[in-house]
């Protein structure tokens, strides 16, 4: 390894000018925990602070190190690239290097887990892109910024914008020579409903680490959670050495689709046209396009029964109709996601381990009240929630633009309602059940609790990597 990649036009290359084509998979709830992804509640800072109540704070953060240790290992990275994949996008929280009560103060020990990994990465031949993604006070409004509520509050305090980008200019400190490491994903799925904010934010972070780091790759994620560079102008022009970020979910990818997807002339026509427009401020400038998250959900025997194998079937479908696409216009990509408990990654913990075991009735709860946003089955709970959907739009907003409000087009009303009402407030009143769990259990019992997120103790999903070696394949062989 002997040089940065960088962005050459629409590409990106080595340090020979040989274009490289990124092709891997984000870690998953890792250095930032997800709740469908790892089976909790709510999200990442409410867990720990229930379960360090539950069971004290010393043996809470041995747990939550001991899974940091053993969600990624050597089989891991040996596993990722026998795939023919070459690169992991490793979503980070910035409260491991920073205290919300002790503000630009660099916690050192942050680094120990992402250190471990990118080298562990570089061993094996495998990209890291480093992804931030939460900001202090939440730059979008979902579960995964981990902050707790659906306002974004980042975008109206510059002490939060300040704080990333002190943490920025600490990342670039820390990896300016790292050459493994393809770049910095500065910010994941923004929701700036000014559309101002966020392009000057980015100008000020660009400016930060560019004073410090000449060399990586700077991935800027669109507006809207990844899917809007409609308002960023010219703005690129101040940009150097940069690659713009799309997340290229399809509906058809999840359980609310309208019908299952066969790969219809309509669908496919649907599936390029939901991706063309997210990339097309980069291809009216010729700037270069990553698309840093995509990918279905999966359906589990324990939910969808006799129907899985051939929800699964369609949805591998999806899978591999978008591949074509991206493999026409050599597109970098980044599935999401490698490892969670069994409803999207490529490696899931299995059901006969001691996690899966504690937390078994637990899950099955959180899964009958859609407690989860993502890909939620709302089934049993919609005569719930059906009610005030119908209370609004009778009642409170009757013209359907009032409804609209930010972050649509991608939230609709019932999407804004179930975020609130089931991922906010219902998750709220299950955090404690999820914790008490724990209660009691020894260092060794946790430790052997954490195991379960090992590689050995993982099962793998066999057609989804199967559509992604075979896509590897057939890349290399026509290069
Ligand atoms: O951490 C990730 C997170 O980055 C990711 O965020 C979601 C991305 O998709 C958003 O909705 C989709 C927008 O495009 C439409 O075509 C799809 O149908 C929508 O699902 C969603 O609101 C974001 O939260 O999601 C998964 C997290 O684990």
């Amino acid at each position: 390894m002997s040089s940065f990649l960088r962005v050459e036009g629409t590409k990106l290359v080595d340090g020979d000018g040989l274009e490289v084509i990124l092709r891997g998979a984000g870690l998953g709830g890792w250095m930032n925990m997800e709740n469908f992804a790892c089976g909790y509640p709510g999200c990442e800072h409410q867990i720990r602070q229930e379960l360090a109540k539950v069971i004290g704070k010393e043996k809470s953060e041995f747990f939550f190190n001991k899974f940091l240790q053993y969600f990624f290992e050597e089989d891991d990275a040996k596993f990722f690239k026998s795939l023919g994949l070459n690169c992991i996008r490793i979503a980070v929280n910035y409260r491991h290097f920073e205290d919300d009560m002790n503000p630009k103060v660099l916690k050192k020990e942050g680094f120990k887990h992402l250190d471990r990994v990118i080298d562990l990465c570089a061993k094996y031949g495998i990209y890291t892109i480093i992804d931030c993604h939460t900001a202090p006070g939440g730059q979008n409004t979902d579960w995964h910024s981990d902050a707790g509520t659906h306002i974004a509050n980042f975008w109206i305090h510059k002490d939060f914008q300040d704080r990333l980008v002190w943490l920025w200019e600490q990342f670039a400190e820390h990896y300016k020579d790292n050459k493994w490491v393809a770049g910095y994903n500065p910010m994941n799925e923004p929701t700036d409903s000014e559309h101002t904010r966020v392009v000057a934010l980015y100008d000020r972070l660009h400016d930060a680490i560019r004073k410090i780091d000449k060399n990586h790759v700077l991935f800027w994620d669109g507006n809207t959670f990844a899917s809007d560079f409609s308002k960023f102008g010219d703005a690129h022009k101040n940009w150097t050495n940069s690659a713009y970020g799309i997340h290229d979910y399809s509906g058809y990818g999840f359980p609310a689709a309208r019908e299952l997807y066969s790969g219809t002339d309509e669908q496919r026509r649907r599936l390029r046209r939901s991706y063309e427009k997210k990339r097309q401020w980069m291809n009216e400038r010729g700037l270069c396009v990553w698309n840093g998250e995509w990918g279905p959900v999966y359906a589990r025997t324990e939910y969808e029964g006799d129907l899985t194998p051939q929800i699964n079937e369609s949805r591998y479908l999806v899978l591999k109709d978008q591949l074509a696409i991206y493999n026409k216009d050599r597109l970098s990509w980044s599935i999401w996601l490698y490892k969670d408990i069994g409803f999207q990654g490529m490696v899931y913990v299995s059901r006969e381990t001691p996690y899966m075991k504690l937390l078994k009735d637990f899950l099955a709860k959180k899964h009958r009240l859609a407690a989860d946003a993502w890909g939620a089955d709302d089934t049993y709970v919609r005569p719930v929630y059906q009610p005030l959907i119908d209370f609004i739009t009778k009642e409170v907003v009757p013209s359907e633009e009032q409804q609209h409000l930010y972050p649509w087009p991608v939230w609709k009303l019932p999407d804004r309602v179930a975020r609130i009402s089931r991922n906010i407030l219902v998750s709220e009143f299950l955090l404690n059940e999820w914790a008490e769990h724990f209660r009691g259990k020894s260092e060794a019992e946790l430790d052997e609790i954490a195991q379960s997120f090992k590689f050995a103790n993982c099962l793998k999903r066999d057609g989804l990597n199967k559509v992604l070696t075979e896509n590897a394949r057939m890349v290399a062989e026509s290069a």
